[in-house]
């Protein structure tokens, strides 16, 4: 059997997306996602330009060698730009091989450890006041946990608050938008927001929080304390994790349960975070992290310490990256969470997909592959729009994390 053609679609259905799509000699072909949100066409052309050319005449069965070929043989090994291409190429092959056996890929990967998988939503509002009830809808919605991020008041802006509450796309303009951060005013405000969650919802639903690589690693440990007594189920990205022993730092001062990983690309950025036991779940995913094949390979060592997933699941991965983590989620046996931002209607369009929402889970589709399409010629009705996420600055002027 051999790969006969690939080409990369780019479109924007009210955001950027980069799919790739892999056609083959017995007529099944497979489609990856490669979006990377602000750099869309990095990724476009590595595909294009360095990866697409390789493929040609390969066996699309042998998705291992081929991994292997694209990591090894770049040389110029990691990165988002790089790992998101050999994602795309490692999901589009394990579509085609779930296809050519005729079954959903979580039967290919060892089967359902569950029916249905846990998701998060996004509540988020300008004020307290408008969080608490964005919070109310998604529990009305059948939401069982919900991430809550609010305006803070003093800061312009502020990270995770959208123009609608289902919908949040932070890249809103060609280039970044200059947004303003303040520490102290945050660590005041974040507990008065999940004191009031508590008291208005109980202690029954699951609340998160990301704080979105903003923290020293001391602030956090200070944030985590001060949420212990409304229980989280976790606070994301609580500060940048280059360095991930500075986990240890918050990992010994409070219970708070820690996610990272969103931004990671291969184990190796999360592997003493890891084995070291310093985060309750990793983030990484099927279109950043090298594909099924090698999220594969980091659920596994993560459950050696007893570490579950949290996979990403924001707006700027597309349809096809949620349809195949649905179908990782439900075999993983380590699962966590999934983080569920709603697609626009425009985007579900371009990506037709058989996975579905029922009272706070979503539940993968029974067709053969990862159940998830593309429609080009509507994709091609919506042309790329040059887009880049925020930056922040302290009030000083000094960059910061957005
Ligand atoms: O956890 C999350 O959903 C956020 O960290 C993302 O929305 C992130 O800001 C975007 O994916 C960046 O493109
Ligand atoms: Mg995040």
């Amino acid at each position: 059997m051999k790969i006969t053609a690939a080409r990369v679609i780019v479109c924007s259905p009210g955001r950027n997306f980069v799919t790739l799509l892999i056609e083959t000699d017995q007529g099944v072909t497979g489609i990856g996602d490669a979006t990377l949100n602000g750099r869309e066409l990095s990724v476009a052309s590595y595909l294009t330009d360095h990866v697409i050319p390789n493929l040609i005449g390969r066996d699309p069965r042998q998705s291992e060698d081929i991994w292997q070929f694209l990591y090894r043989g770049a040389y110029w090994r990691r990165g988002p730009v790089t790992m998101s291409a050999i994602s795309a190429v490692d999901t589009a092959l394990w579509d085609i091989k779930a296809k050519l056996a005729g079954m959903p890929l979580y039967q290919l990967l060892g089967g359902k450890s569950r029916e249905r998988v846990l998701v998060y939503g996004h509540a988020n509002g300008n004020t307290l006041e408008e969080t608490v009830d964005a919070v109310g809808q998604y529990i009305a919605m059948g939401y069982k946990a919900i991430r809550a991020q609010s305006g803070i008041p003093g800061i312009a802006k502020a990270y995770g608050v959208a123009r609608g509450t289902l919908h949040y796309e932070p890249a809103d303009a060609a280039l970044p938008t200059e947004t303003v951060w303040d520490t102290p005013k945050y660590l005041r405000f974040v507990p008065k927001l999940f004191e009031k969650l508590r008291e208005t919802y109980g202690d029954e639903p699951e609340l998160l929080h990301d704080v979105h690589h903003r923290l020293t690693p001391n602030e956090a440990a200070q944030l985590g304390k001060s949420l212990e007594p409304y229980r989280l189920f976790w606070m994301e990205d609580a500060t940048p994790a280059e360095n991930q022993q500075a986990f240890r730092l918050i990992r010994e001062r409070t219970t708070t349960p820690l996610a990272v990983g969103e931004i990671f690309n291969t184990i190796w950025d999360c592997k003493e975070l890891i084995e070291n036991q310093l985060i309750d779940y990793i983030r990484t995913t099927v279109l950043r992290a090298g594909g099924i094949t090698h999220l594969r390979r980091i659920a596994d060592f993560a459950a050696l310490y007893q570490v579950r997933t949290g996979s990403h699941g924001a707006t700027d991965l597309s349809p096809v990256t949620m349809g195949a983590a649905l179908h990782f989620d439900t075999w993983v046996p380590n699962f966590g969470i999934q983080e569920y931002m709603r697609h626009s209607e425009e985007t579900d369009a371009v990506f037709p997909h058989d996975y579905r929402f029922e009272a706070g889970h979503l539940y993968c589709g029974e067709s053969p592959g990862h159940g998830v399409t593309i429609d080009e010629e509507l994709a091609a009705k919506y042309p790329y729009k040059p887009a880049q996420l925020p930056i922040a600055r302290l009030e000083d002027g000094t960059m910061w994390n957005w």
